[in-house]
This record gives structure tokens, C-alpha cells and sequence, in this order.
């Protein structure tokens, strides 16, 4: 049996109960995370997760006859039992019509594939205005309703316009680009490296959703090298709309088009916050920097996590608030399990336009711990893995400014996880765990998508499109109000 599957680090296995978001025709499963390795507090359990003790062994076609919200156990691709057992859903793909295709491999012809799934960041300021229209242009990210996103790409072009400027200070002052693909670059090389040593040779890939390599250059590269069983892990811990989400929809997307990916096993991670291994790291680091105060005990941990619009959260359903709470609460009980019982905050940084963004905001929450008389505070980075503009820019220059002027007097912040061992060795668990779920994403189309090859009518939503985008960029009122919100 394989060494890391056994190892039993809980006492019996945990599930969270499925939970389906439906956004635009779209299914999300989000019940996400393989059983084994998940962070159970020693004293309570997650009221939003149930326990089982037991899992049997059920065949392949259970997983079909279950569908998306099935509970099954595959067998190991290298000839071995799964002792965890997987949901379809937990780690899986959700297929839009519950349909999953059998790989016919056998073990010893597998090659196993890791993509690694992120964000993108611009590496030079040249760069920084075509990355932002990637970003503004995805409809994940500026959600139009459906009448109006023909809309999308002229939209883009004009907020990543306006935006650029201030971007850009932000990317000057930390160096001139994003570190993001240098480190995510690291971390899958420490991945094949963690993979390897527990006896799982792999090919870990990158791929990013806004800027070089792209996804598409990614999946190329995987079908190159004929990989035949693929987990896709997102570097985020947390699922949100916004961004995993929107990784695995263009992923989706590839994958349909084409004959060999579209039987091709896949196993996607959707998140994966409450692992224990990547809960023990992060307290790990928050316990390390509070000794670095004077006096740790006084210290305000400052959860600071990069905000979503509201209505993500409470009209489309994106689970994220509530994983990002969930987290919290994971972490702060492993910190009080190690004897540290400070005060701990959440707040929401980075909101970008003119709608409601998650609260408390990360800025107003400083000046009132700041006027309450809070003089340490540790803040910590929590909803990405890596270092990055928000974290270099945002937390250690701006935020750290205003926490200085509005009457805190000690200040700290913890660093990402980076490639920090016992995260990436956790996310090699994670891996092996979720390999043997691993099945084909549905070749069935979406009706959205169908209706909008249709050339003709992409042509004429092309043609009004770019004349109302026109009158828009023309407009000085427009502009203005634009202006006013972006920078
Ligand atoms: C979990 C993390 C992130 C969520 C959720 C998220 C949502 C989100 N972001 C924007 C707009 C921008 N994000 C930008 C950069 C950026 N965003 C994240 C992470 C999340 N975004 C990261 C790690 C980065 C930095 C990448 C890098 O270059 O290092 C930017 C560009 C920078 C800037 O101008 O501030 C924008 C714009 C929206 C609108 C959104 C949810 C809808
Ligand atoms: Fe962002």
C-alpha cells in the first residue's frame, strides 16, 4: 500500500457534505478535498462537515451510476486499493451531465501529469496593460448579465486603459513585474521533487490564467508528452468563482474541444484550505513571526484576504467567505492547541470598481484597530500561496503606512508559504490522494457555448459591441466615473 495513502493521520475520515453552485448553466462541486489529511481540531469538528467512519470499495460504474454528488472508491492506478476513497465531487471533475468516461490504462503504462493552476502576473510594466484586459476580460472576473456580454471585451479594453497607470506604480515599486511565475515556477519544481521522493515520478506543469504560460501552452505540453492521468491542482487555497473557478472553466473548455483530452482522467482539486498539512504550515509561520515581537502575547493577528464582490458570495453562490472563515478558524485552533490565544481579525483587501466588495475592508479595519488602541499587529496573507503585488505592494507599503499612521506601533507580516516544505509536501499528499478519482471531463457542451459558435451572431454581437464601447470611451462622463473608481 502506498506509503502516504496509509499513513492514517486522522482517526477516522472526514467529508464535507456537497454543496452544488449553479452559475451560468455551469455546475460547481464544492464539497472538495479528499478525506484523508484534513485538519481536524483536536477539541471540536466543523459544523459544516460530517464524519465517516467507514468506506467501502465500490467499482467503476458506481462513480457513473453516482454522479457528480457520487461516493466512491477507485482502485489505484498503480495496482493498488485507495484505503480513503474519493467523491467524485470532492476532488473530481464535475461533469456537466454527471457523465464519466473509464480510462482502459493499466498501471504500469501511466504518466502522471500535475498542472498547477494560477493567476499570472505581468513581468514587466509593459506588460501590465494587456495582462489587465486578460483579467477584466474574463466573465469571470466582471460578470455581465447575459444580455450585455457582448460587451466584455471592449469593456475591458477600456477599464484596463484607465487602470494601467495605477497598476503600475504598484508593480514599479516592487521591482518592475510580478514574481509570480518565478515562484510558481519553484514550487512546482519542489512539488516533482516531493512527488519523487514518495515514489511518484510526475511531470508537474504551470499554468496561468492571465499571462505567459498561459493554460493552452500548458495542455499542449501535457498532450506532447502523452501524459494519461492528470491532477489538477489550483494555487489557491480557497475555491472562488473568481478565480479557481474561472481556471477550470478555460480548462474545461480546452479539454472538450479535443479528441485525446477529453477522455484523458482527470482529478481536480477544488480546494484545498483545509488540509491539515497546509493549516499546520500557515500556523507554523504566524507562530514564528509572533516571537519576533517584543511582547508576542499583545500581538493582533490580522488575517488579510484579497476580496471578491459581495455578489459573488451572495448571488452566485462562490462558497469562498465562508471557506475563508473556515480557514480562519482552523488556523487560529491549531495556533490555541500550541498555547497561543491572541486576538485574530479578518478582513478584505484589494477591491477593485465601483460595487460592494466583501467587508470589513482591510484599510477602514486598520485605522479602527489603530484608534481602539491595538499597537501590534501581525498581518497575514491568507488567500494566496505566493508572494505578489497585493502582499509586497498593497500590504507591506500602503497597508503597513496606514496601520503606522493610525496609531500602531509594532508591525509584522508573515510570508507566503512559497515552497515552505511541509506545505509542499502536503500538496504532494494531496496529489496521490486525489489521482485515483481521477476521470474524464464530459465531451457535452454547454447550451451557452453552443449558441455562441453560431458566426453570424458573433459577428453582429462583435459589430454593436465595439460601437457601444466606442460612445463609451468617447463619453467624459464615463471616463470620469471610471477614473474615479479604479484609481
Ligand atoms: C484568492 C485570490 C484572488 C481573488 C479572489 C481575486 C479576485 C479578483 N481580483 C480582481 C482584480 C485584480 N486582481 C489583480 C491581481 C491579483 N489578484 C490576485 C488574487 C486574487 N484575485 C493576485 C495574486 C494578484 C496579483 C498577481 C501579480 O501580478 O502578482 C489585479 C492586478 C493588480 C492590480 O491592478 O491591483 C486586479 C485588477 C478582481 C476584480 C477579482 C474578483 C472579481
Ligand atoms: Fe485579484
Amino acid at each position: 500500500m502506498n506509503a502516504t495513502l496509509s499513513s492514517s493521520v486522522l482517526p477516522q475520515t472526514k467529508l464535507c457534505r456537497s454543496k452544488l453552485y449553479v452559475l451560468d448553466q455551469k455546475v460547481y462541486g464544492l464539497s472538495s478535498h479528499t478525506r484523508s489529511h484534513l485538519y481536524v481540531p483536536r477539541h471540536s469538528y466543523s459544523s459544516k462537515c460530517t464524519f465517516q467512519a467507514s468506506i467501502g470499495l465500490s467499482s467503476s460504474s458506481a462513480d457513473k451510476r453516482n454522479g457528480i454528488l457520487g461516493e466512491s472508491c477507485h482502485s489505484d492506478p498503480f495496482g493498488k486499493r485507495n484505503p480513503v476513497g474519493q467523491t467524485v465531487c470532492s476532488v473530481g471533475v464535475c461533469t456537466y451531465d454527471g457523465t464519466t468516461v473509464e480510462s482502459p490504462l493499466h498501471a504500469m503504462e501511466e504518466k502522471v501529469g500535475v498542472l498547477l493552476l494560477n493567476l499570472g502576473g505581468p513581468e514587466t510594466l509593459n506588460d501590465v496593460q494587456p495582462f489587465l484586459f486578460n483579467l477584466f476580460a474574463d466573465p469571470d472576473i466582471i460578470r455581465l448579465p447575459r444580455l450585455f456580454q457582448f460587451l466584455q471585451r471592449p469593456l475591458a479594453q477600456l477599464i484596463s486603459v484607465l487602470r494601467a497607470p495605477k497598476s503600475k506604480e504598484g508593480y514599479a515599486a516592487i521591482g518592475g513585474g510580478s514574481p509570480l511565475r518565478k515562484i510558481t515556477d519553484e514550487q512546482a519544481h519542489a512539488l516533482q521533487m516531493a512527488l519523487e521522493a514518495k515514489g511518484m515520478p510526475v511531470n508537474v506543469y504551470v499554468g496561468m490564467r492571465y499571462w505567459y504560460p498561459f493554460t493552452e501552452e500548458a495542455v499542449r505540453q501535457i498532450k506532447k508528452d502523452a501524459i494519461t492521468r492528470l491532477v489538477v491542482l489550483p494555487l489557491y487555497p480557497q475555491f472562488s468563482i473568481s478565480t479557481t473557478g474561472s481556471s477550470i472553466r478555460v480548462l474545461q473548455h480546452i479539454f472538450r474541444e479535443d479528441a485525446y483530452l477529453s477522455r484523458l482522467p482527470v482529478s481536480i482539486i477544488n480546494s484545498w484550505y483545509q488540509r491539515e498539512g497546509y493549516i499546520k504550515s500557515m500556523a507554523d509561520l504566524i507562530e514564528k513571526e509572533l516571537n519576533n515581537f517584543a511582547e508576542p502575547k499583545e500581538v493582533m493577528i490580522f488575517f488579510s484576504a484579497h476580496g471578491v464582490p459581495v455578489s459573488y458570495v451572495e448571488d452566485a453562490g462562490d462558497p469562498y467567505r465562508d471557506q475563508m472563515e473556515e480557514c480562519i478558524s482552523f488556523i487560529m485552533q491549531e495556533l490555541k492547541a500550541r498555547g497561543i490565544d491572541n486576538e485574530h481579525t479578518l478582513a478584505y483587501q484589494s477591491r477593485v470598481g465601483p460595487v460592494q466588495w466583501l467587508k470589513p475592508y482591510t484599510d477602514e479595519v486598520l485605522v479602527e484597530l489603530g484608534q481602539k488602541g491595538v499597537r501590534s499587529l501581525l498581518a497575514v496573507p491568507v488567500s494566496f500561496v505566493s508572494e505578489h503585488i497585493e502582499t509586497l505592494e498593497e500590504i507591506d507599503m500602503e497597508y503597513r503606512e496606514l496601520a503606522l499612521e493610525s496609531g500602531i506601533k509594532s508591525w509584522g507580516r508573515v510570508p507566503a508559504l512559497g515552497v515552505t516544505s511541509s506545505f509542499i509536501t502536503d500538496l504532494a499528499d494531496a496529489v496521490i490522494e486525489a489521482l485515483p478519482s481521477a476521470t474524464a471531463i464530459s465531451p457535452s457542451r454547454s447550451i451557452s457555448e453552443v449558441v455562441d459558435d453560431d458566426p453570424v451572431r458573433y459577428v453582429i454581437k462583435m459589430f454593436f459591441g465595439s460601437i457601444l464601447a466606442f460612445f463609451l470611451l468617447l463619453s467624459p462622463k464615463m471616463i470620469k466615473a471610471f477614473r474615479n473608481h479604479l484609481t
